[in-house]
């Protein structure tokens, strides 16, 4: 990150700090100037002055990416102040190649029927989740996927868009440029085809976790759409801008979405919004984490007994990337533990799970 942008001595300097703090010090309690410093002074009580690593592990990371916009002046006034320091990152995935081409196949999925249309893209949002930049930094080599899903509620899932019909759809993304791209396709798919009559899409309304999905990233992905060569690629572009300017797609950034605390603990007006949706789908590993209390399961746990918390019907699009599961057979964890012993964390196996809500 110190390489991607010309950063002055003292956010280097600061950079460095946090560096040697989280690794070998101790959790520094929040200095005067952080705007939220309240919060998060209750959120760390009984962990101030402990090492880094005897804290929760969301509290953790969540707490090192607050810090490290602190560290680069996000907040300050100056010069940095509303700099996203993984900008330089997630602009070059933006722009790779292989976006042209998933772009282009684009053109080739106008013609399916609308239901092969819809499975099609659900898929193209899941596998979207392997696009995560603080998981490759840490994993270094990227698995082939394994295509078969460790659970799959893709038919229920359907059943349940079907029912979500003339309803509000909620999509809690995840990362920026090459999974966001796809549920942005999925998005624009289900207003198009009247599956959804409002979408509601949640990013987070700062940098967090290298990769994900802010305001500004919807509005590069929007306009890489629509610069794109295909023709359906463009057309898509065009008509979520015109449903963002209509209010069918609602963009929403709830400081919730940073915080680090499970689903279960989410506040009052974010139930409430949530709870009118016909079907919230929820991205990724993080996402998933925070539905089910980012705890440490036995993998055969049913999934509505973890996530039957949620005010709606919910639906989980996730690459394993952590150790949390649930939801799983005995047989298919046998299956996984003798075959793959990473299957858990290395990014190439995928889930699709659905709590309806009687
Ligand atoms: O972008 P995703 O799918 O939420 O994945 C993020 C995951 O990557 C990690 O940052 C590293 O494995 C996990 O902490 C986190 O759950």
């Amino acid at each position: 990150m110190l390489a991607a942008r010309p950063y002055g001595p003292a956010e280097r300097a600061a950079v460095e700090a946090l560096l040697a703090e989280s690794t070998d010090g101790l959790l520094e309690p929040p200095g005067p100037a952080l705007h939220d410093r309240e919060a998060w002074l209750a959120r760390g009580v009984g962990l101030w002055g402990r090492p880094w690593s005897e804290a929760p592990f969301l509290w953790a990371e969540s707490w090192f990416h607050r810090r490290l916009l602190d560290a680069t002046g996000y907040f300050r006034p100056g010069p940095w102040h509303g700099i996203d320091p993984y900008a330089p990152f997630k602009d070059a995935e933006l722009a790779g190649e292989a976006v042209d081409g998933e772009l282009a196949a684009l053109d080739a999925l106008a013609d399916l029927p609308e239901e092969e249309r819809t499975r099609a893209l659900l898929s193209s949002a899941l596998w979207g989740n392997r696009a995560d930049l603080s998981f490759r930094m840490a994993a270094g080599t990227e698995g082939a996927a394994v295509p078969d899903p460790v659970a799959d509620d893709s038919e229920p899932l359907l059943a349940a868009l079907a029912r979500a019909r003339g309803g509000t759809v909620c999509l809690i993304a995840d990362n920026a440029a090459r999974e966001l791209l796809p549920d942005l396709v999925l998005i624009d798919h289900l207003l198009a085809a009247d599956a959804a009559t409002r979408v509601v899409l949640h990013v987070k309304p700062q940098p967090y976790f290298v990769s994900d999905a802010t305001m500004a990233d919807v509005l590069a992905a929007v306009g890489r759409l629509r610069a794109a060569d295909g023709a359906a690629a463009r057309a898509v572009g065009e008509r979520l801008w015109r449903a963002v300017e209509r209010g069918t797609l609602r963009v929403a950034a709830h400081p919730f979405s940073c915080a680090p605390l499970p689903y279960r603990d989410m506040p009052a007006d974010l139930r409430a919004e949530l709870s009118g949706a016909a079907l919230t789908v929820l991205k990724g590993d993080l996402n998933y984490r925070r539905l089910v209390d980012d705890r440490h399961w036995p993998p055969t746990t049913p999934f509505a007994d973890v996530a039957g918390h949620f005010p709606s019907p919910v639906a989980a699009l996730r690459t394993l990337k952590s150790d949390v599961v649930t939801g799983l057979s005995q047989a298919t964890v046998t299956r996984l533990d003798t075959t793959a012993p990473a299957w858990r964390t290395e990014g190439t196996h995928a889930l699709v799970q659905l709590h309806p809500r009687a």
